[in-house]
């Protein structure tokens, strides 16, 4: 799966409840659940990125989210997707575990 490449055991068939702010920007992207897997917060958070264009044009593994809602969700101004451990730690910050 796209996820392979993951260098950190993500467990992306947990499931979590995203807190407001992230489920706001995950129905933007099209998720119409509260409770997701991690495989698909990750999923729909890449859609959205991709939808607003977030993605530098010239350096495509840097995200800039300064003037976006993505920016306060995540607590950053721009990120680069080759910190996933990184990534993972902030997005965490907007998810809550679900006992299945
Ligand atoms: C491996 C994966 C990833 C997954 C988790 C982590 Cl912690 C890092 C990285 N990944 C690799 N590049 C991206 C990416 C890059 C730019 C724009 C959008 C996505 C992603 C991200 C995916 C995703 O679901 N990715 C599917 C395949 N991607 C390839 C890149 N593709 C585009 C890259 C920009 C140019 C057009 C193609 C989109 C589909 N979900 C994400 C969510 C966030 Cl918060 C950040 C990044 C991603």
């Amino acid at each position: 799966n796209c996820f392979s490449s993951a260098p950190i055991n993500t467990d992306s068939e947990k499931l979590v409840r995203p807190k407001m702010q992230l489920q706001t920007l995950l129905q933007h992207a099209g998720a119409n659940k509260d409770v997701l897997t991690m495989k698909e917060v990750i999923f729909y958070l890449g859609q959205y990125i991709m939808d607003k264009q977030l993605y530098d044009k010239k350096q495509q593994h840097i995200v800039h989210c300064a003037d976006d809602a993505l920016g306060s969700v995540l607590g950053v101004d721009s990120f680069s997707v080759k910190e996933p451990r990184v990534l993972f730690a902030m997005i965490s910050k907007n998810l809550v575990a679900v006992k299945n």
